[in-house]
């Protein structure tokens, strides 16, 4: 059962209230009415509708986010968490499927036996996560009866609370995979992560990193993975976004990603999340973020080895991949997704392309090389010189860059984007076409096709040119090496989304 909520106890000063906490005057600060109020509510921006009383004296609490637009440039608050309190009569009829269920709360996968973690990635995105944490999610827990618990208070996961892990570097998240991973009641856990993609790449790797039989084979008995709930406070929100893209339509006006994802992280069902592996050749490294300007320098000498790595998004070779590691620098970064398009206009002035082979197996198929390419006329051509070579399990690699039009949430379906050495100029028509909901893969240079497993073995001098990426991380392959990317068969994680994507 809730504790009844007194929203003037929760410590977020960002909280706009509208009442006085009498329940009768309903005044906010700034003078507005409850009933203006409710009035002027907007439903995209609605979280959640709690009942704060018995049927008989029935009160509401109505919880919105309003977010500051990214293109404002005022000094304003980025987030701020809207309270209005509501007698009965006064609920507006198409608010109840906002309505938390009274006698299931906190939800169910946010109660024990489940521990909650939630983890707060400082350096994502446009470094919101621990503002947002702080006057949005606290408080919204908090209304649910969830509080922060700290170290010395109840640590084996009774009573209803949760642990925070605040990132201190880039390690944290896999450290805290490892140790999740270590305890053996991973299954029991609840992770929501405050992130973009790379906190789900962390996870899944520190996971499989702790598990020292992980072989991706079903056989054998897989202990339950746990549970993540994804906040989009990365830049690209792969992930997120594909999840979510069905809710996107329909709607007028769409909810903020952010809004569901909270309304996904209440009201949401677990399901599992489709994988992938990428091995590696030997000699391959994980490379880390580049710290200057767009460089060739080999920084690969000093980076760990990787035979391979799991992923739920993306695998990729050439433009995409140098795109994500050049495109990884402090000064790109404070652009947020901007730096995406700033990084691409410098890469396509080089219009490098790639050499390598790159080898499919389609399904029932044996792994064949070569993969050929359409030019404009649609003539094929065998490849050895590649643009991009795209291996998705999404459909979107940022809200509006649709890569595989044909994904689905959840489908659990690798498919392949690939051309040939089509230029600069067209490369950029390519992607543009991809913003326009991904109508590039109707372009007769454009291959595009379901697919059970690619291999790229990769002949470049340059190590500029031997980076390829996984969901965000970067691995280095030595010449002549490759990366074989096919599904994982094990489930290594459950993701929560809403009811109407979960299979
Ligand atoms: N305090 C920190 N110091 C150094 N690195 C950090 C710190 N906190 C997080 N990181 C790293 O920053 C990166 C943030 O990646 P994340 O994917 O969450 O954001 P993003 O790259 O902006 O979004 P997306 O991947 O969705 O485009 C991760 O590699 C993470 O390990």
């Amino acid at each position: 059962m809730p504790r009844e909520t007194t929203v003037a106890a929760t410590p977020a000063s960002d909280i706009h209230e509208y009442h006085d906490g009498s329940h009768n005057a309903l005044k906010s600060p700034n003078g507005e009415t409850a009933e203006n109020a409710i009035t002027e509510l907007k439903r995209e921006e609605i979280v959640f509708v709690l009942q704060t009383s018995d049927e008989a004296n029935a009160e509401y609490l109505i919880y919105s986010l309003s977010e500051r637009s990214p293109t404002d440039d005022g000094d304003g608050k980025p987030f701020t968490l809207n309270v209005v309190r509501a007698q009965k009569q006064q609920l507006p009829e198409n608010l109840s499927e906002f309505l938390l269920d009274r006698d299931n709360l906190p939800p169910s996968h946010l109660r024990p036996p489940h521990e909650m973690h939630i983890v707060v990635s400082t350096r994502s995105g446009l470094r919101l996560a621990p503002d947002f944490y702080k006057s949005v999610l606290r408080p919204l827990l908090e209304a649910l009866g969830l509080e922060e618990r700290g170290e010395s208070q109840d640590g084996n996961g009774n009573g209803q609370g949760y642990r925070v892990t605040v990132t201190k570097d880039s390690n944290t998240v896999r450290d805290f995979a490892g140790e999740l991973g270590r305890d053996g009641t991973a299954g029991q856990r609840t992770v929501i992560l405050l992130s973009g993609d790379g906190g789900v790449v962390d996870l899944l790797n520190g996971l499989d990193k702790a598990d020292p039989q992980s072989n991706g084979s079903r056989s054998g008995e897989s202990p339950t993975p746990p549970t993540i709930a994804l906040l989009p406070l990365g830049t690209g929100n792969a992930l997120f976004h594909s999840l979510h893209k069905p809710l996107y339509t329909g709607a007028d006006p769409v909810p903020t990603p952010l809004v569901l994802g909270l309304r996904t992280l209440l009201k949401g069902t677990p399901a599992p999340l489709p994988t992938f592996r990428a091995s590696f050749s030997p000699g391959a490294k994980l490379v880390s973020a580049p710290t200057d300007t767009p460089s060739i320098k080999d920084h690969a000498n000093e980076e760990p080895p990787v035979d391979h790595l799991l992923g739920a998004i993306v695998a990729s070779y050439g433009f995409h991949a140098s795109l994500v590691w050049e495109s990884d620098t402090p000064a790109y970064r404070v652009h947020g997704d901007k730096r995406f398009g700033m990084a691409a206009a410098e890469l396509l002035k080089v219009s490098h392309a790639y050499d390598a082979t790159v080898a499919v197996r389609r399904r029932g198929g044996e792994l064949v090389t070569n993969l050929y390419h359409q030019d404009s006329d649609g003539n094929k051509r065998e490849g050895q010189r590649f643009n991009y070579v795209l291996t998705t399990l999404v459909s979107n690699l940022e809200k509006t860059f649709t890569i595989s039009p044909a994904s689905r949430p959840l489908d659990d379906q690798l498919r392949l984007v690939h051309f040939g050495d089509v230029g600069g100029d067209k490369t950029m028509e390519i992607m543009m076409a991809a913003y326009r909901d991904g109508e590039h893969v109707g372009m007769a240079e454009v291959g595009y096709e379901e697919v059970e497993e690619v291999m790229a073995t990769i002949a470049e001098e340059d190590p500029r040119w031997r980076k390829v990426c996984v969901d965000g991380s970067i691995v280095e392959v030595e010449k002549g090496g490759w990366m074989r990317v096919r599904r994982e068969e094990r489930e290594r994680l459950r993701v929560l989304v809403d009811a109407a994507v979960a299979r």
